[in-house]
């Protein structure tokens, strides 16, 4: 993504470098003060030469600063599927700055998608059927932890998309039990921490990593029982997964909330008592180009065509309040965009941004 809101010698930058750049020179020197940072997560990327670039990035903030380099610590998101054959040339290249990797659980699973959408063997079923024990996913986890283990850094988890449910002790119970189930498979599987999505998770993440994970990390932990080869990464056989309505109108109603959200301001959203954030409005429009470009069918025989997708999306539209989403028509016209099997575009969120900058005012550099 490009900057809008600044431009650098009358041209835009990149948005992650310039957020980055601003972050740092604020920053850094409290953070090395404060005995905490600056510490980075760098995500998306596609190739070990983008860790390079981040590198020299670091390098060269840290000599403006006059910091010494190897104060910055970065951990690398392996969200794409391309990054998952590049793990160890990703950790030699940020070698002076990386802490390590994290599995960046959604936005995998939307890469997946996204890479191999022409091609009808990948079609995955309902995105509640895809979890972290579906074999690419379990492939690419138990690979991550062993590739970090052997070069000493750390296995960092993902983020389980259960929130606390208000108002209902049961269902909050029956969420609280996968978040919980989630971080210990991640534990016993060698991860050295983990993330979450909301503050009330914390206890329940740290309960379980404290009883399974007595050292400060499971460097020592080093998986030599894993041989994961290429074709593991990319067995995306879902053994009993389907493809429902259900499943149609869930991802459907999840991007147009995300979209309408995020077009009024909001990158992260509870949508059905999940935290949905814009790899998991990716996921949503990914599987239904996917589905209507390779005419899958729902469990019920119904082929899933562009009628089909643009009846659902009219139904679901029409159930959302207009007053509590502003913005909802400019979102049926994004998500409408994407979910014939023709038109694709890289991100929702390049795609919905130039309806969110103002720049009348943009501040030259
Ligand atoms: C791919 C990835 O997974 S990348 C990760 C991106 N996603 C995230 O980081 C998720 C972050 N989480 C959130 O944004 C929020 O927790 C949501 C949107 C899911 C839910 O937010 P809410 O509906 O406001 O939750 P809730 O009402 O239970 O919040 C209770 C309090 O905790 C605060 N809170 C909620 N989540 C967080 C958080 N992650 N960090 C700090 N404070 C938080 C709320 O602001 C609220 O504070 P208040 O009582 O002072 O108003
Ligand atoms: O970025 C994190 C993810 O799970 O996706």
């Amino acid at each position: 993504m490009e900057e809008a809101h600044v431009l650098v010698d009358g041209e835009r930058c990149s948005a992650s470098i310039f957020d980055f750049a601003l972050y740092f020179f604020h920053n850094a020197k409290a953070a090395v003060a404060a005995g905490f940072g600056p510490y980075f997560y760098l995500p998306k990327m596609e190739s070990y030469l983008e860790a390079r670039l981040w590198n020299d990035v670091f390098n060269v903030a840290q000599d403006e600063l006059g910091l010494p380099r190897g104060t910055i610590r970065g951990t690398v998101l392996i969200e794409t599927i391309v990054a998952a054959f590049q793990m160890d040339e990703i950790i030699y290249e940020l070698r002076e700055h990386s802490s390590g990797l994290n599995c960046g659980r959604w936005d995998y699973i939307f890469s997946v998608i996204k890479k191999f959408r022409h091609d009808p063997r990948f079609t995955l079923p309902n995105r509640s059927d895809v979890t972290m024990t579906s074999p690419f996913m379990d492939a690419y986890v138990r690979l991550l932890i062993k590739t970090c283990h052997l070069r000493g850094v750390h296995a960092m988890g993902g983020m389980a998309a259960q929130i606390p449910i208000k108002g209902d002790a049961k269902a909050n119970q029956a969420a609280m039990d996968k978040v919980r189930a989630d971080k210990r498979r991640e534990v016993l599987a060698g991860h050295d921490g983990t993330w979450v999505a909301h503050p009330a998770l914390v206890a329940i993440a740290l309960e379980e990593f404290d009883k399974n994970m007595p050292s400060a990390n499971q460097f020592h932990v080093r998986r030599e029982d894993v041989a994961v080869s290429g074709a593991d990464l990319l067995n995306t056989n879902v053994v009993g997964g389907k493809i429902t309505e259900g499943g149609v109108r869930d991802n459907i109603s999840v991007g147009l909330i995300y979209m309408a959200n995020w077009l009024n301001g909001s990158g992260c959203v509870p949508i059905h008592n999940l935290m949905e954030d814009a790899a998991t409005a990716e996921i949503s429009r990914s599987q239904l180009y996917q589905w209507v470009r390779h005419a899958a069918r729902t469990d019920d025989g119904t082929v899933i065509t562009p009628e089909f997708a643009a009846r659902i999306l009219g139904e679901e539209a029409a159930k959302l309040d207009r007053k509590s989403h502003p913005t909802l028509d400019l979102a049926v016209e994004y998500m409408g965009s994407q979910i014939t099997g023709t038109r694709y575009d890289d991100f929702l969120t390049t795609l919905c941004y130039e309806s969110i900058v103002k720049t009348e005012d943009c501040a030259k550099l």
